[in-house]
């Protein structure tokens, strides 16, 4: 049966398949390698059981809450994902119009089609996020950081978990290339806009890997996390740490917060599922810092169970996308509208009310 009027993200994804171009929708959709980490995200989530309380008076549900001391509608917001004006021709601003209009944060990305200066104009107060990518040129990254700090932002959430590309296969046999009528926003320099543009790729990689591999800087470490700190006016969370160790180590180089993140499955292919390597990432900052996870959450039930072993919140990656391949700003609130309802009505059955700061509606 071809579904045309989705009910739940499940429903969503064939529909943005049938929308979008080979090339965009493999870039999407993909994970690294044999796409194992990838489909344990969501697995993972599958595995986990609520325990329900019953008479507890859930006439009155709440899911709002803070971030790093802003506060948002609700427990979950948007991750960051390069390149949206694939799946639609307003593509950032859609979704940021969409989250605006719903109070969601979103975190947009250093590789989007639109600039971090553009995304907002006249849309108004919302919580938004920068997620930075550190390039070989120190002056770019420091640069992205001043222009986030001055266009409001209020964090930089700095990825960690992309020295180099993952190897994504359908892309390489696409030969991966951003539309000629697109360009990477946040830079005025050519050489830095365009992706998959040059002679360069070979059978063994695609267009994005050679990006990646010649711009973003293999060498980052701990140390430069304290250099951002002091150059960034912006709280610094690292996002993509699987491991208690990191998360110690993150700790130490004074991060505001931690997204336990494996990029949607798209860097190293046989690592956990986001949702189980919570738990030890929560155990091992012991309340210091502020723990969010991404990958795999798909419905409202998944963000029940992520705040249930301690995420302070989590974001969405692909729905998002689907949703604006779907019906561009409609769409993405579509998804949030899904997962808010769906959220709330989970705490609900389960018995948990929420009372905003303090969480209620933990199922252990
Ligand atoms: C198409 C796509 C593009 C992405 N681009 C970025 C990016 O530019 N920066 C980044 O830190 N993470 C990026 N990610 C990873 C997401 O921020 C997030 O970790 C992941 O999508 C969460 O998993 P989910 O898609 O299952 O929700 C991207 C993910 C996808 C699917
Ligand atoms: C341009 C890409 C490397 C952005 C990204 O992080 C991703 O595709 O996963």
């Amino acid at each position: 049966m071809t579904i045309t009027v989705p009910v739940c993200i499940g429903d969503l994804e064939p529909i943005a398949r049938d929308i979008l171009s080979r090339n965009a929708w493999d870039y999407y959709a993909s994970g690294a390698d044999d796409m194992l980490t990838l489909r344990e995200n969501e697995r993972a989530f599958s595995r986990i059981r609520i325990r329900p309380q019953v008479l507890r008076d859930v006439s009155a549900i709440d899911i709002r809450t803070s971030i790093l001391g802003s506060r948002v509608a609700s427990p979950f917001g948007v991750a960051p994902t390069a390149m949206q004006r694939m799946a639609n021709v307003d593509g950032e601003e859609a979704t940021a119009r969409a989250c605006a209009s719903l109070r969601v944060p979103m975190i947009l990305s250093s590789w989007a089609t639109t600039s971090l200066e553009d995304m907002y104009q006249g849309i108004g107060e919302s919580v938004r996020w920068f997620q930075l990518y550190v390039y070989k040129d120190r002056r770019v990254a420091r640069r992205l950081v001043e222009r986030a700090a001055a266009a409001g932002y209020k964090a930089l959430a700095v990825t960690v978990d992309t020295p180099y590309l993952g190897r994504r296969r359908a892309d390489i046999r696409n030969k991966f290339k951003l539309p000629s009528h697109l360009r990477l926003a946040n830079f005025s320099d050519e050489s830095k806009q365009h992706v998959g543009a040059g002679p360069n790729e070979t059978q063994q990689d695609s267009g994005l890997a050679t990006y990646v591999a010649e711009q973003v800087d293999p060498s980052l470490s701990w140390k430069d996390i304290a250099w951002l700190k002091t150059v960034s006016p912006l709280p610094v969370v690292v996002k993509g740490v699987l491991t208690a160790e990191d998360a110690r180590l993150a700790v130490e180089a004074g991060v505001s917060g931690i997204v336990v993140s494996n990029h949607g499955g798209r860097q190293l292919d046989g690592v956990s599922a986001t949702v189980e390597a919570l738990s030890e990432v929560i155990a091992a900052v012991d309340g210091q810092v502020e723990v969010f996870l991404d990958g795999g959450i798909r419905r409202g039930s998944d963000i029940f169970k992520a705040i249930a072993l301690g995420a302070k919140a989590v974001f969405v990656g692909r729905p998002i996308l689907w949703g604006l391949a779907y019906k561009g700003e409609e769409g993405v609130k579509w998804v949030l509208r899904t997962l808010e309802d769906e959220l709330k009505l989970c705490m609900t059955l389960a018995g948990r009310c929420g009372d905003g700061e303090r969480r209620m509606y933990l199922s252990r």
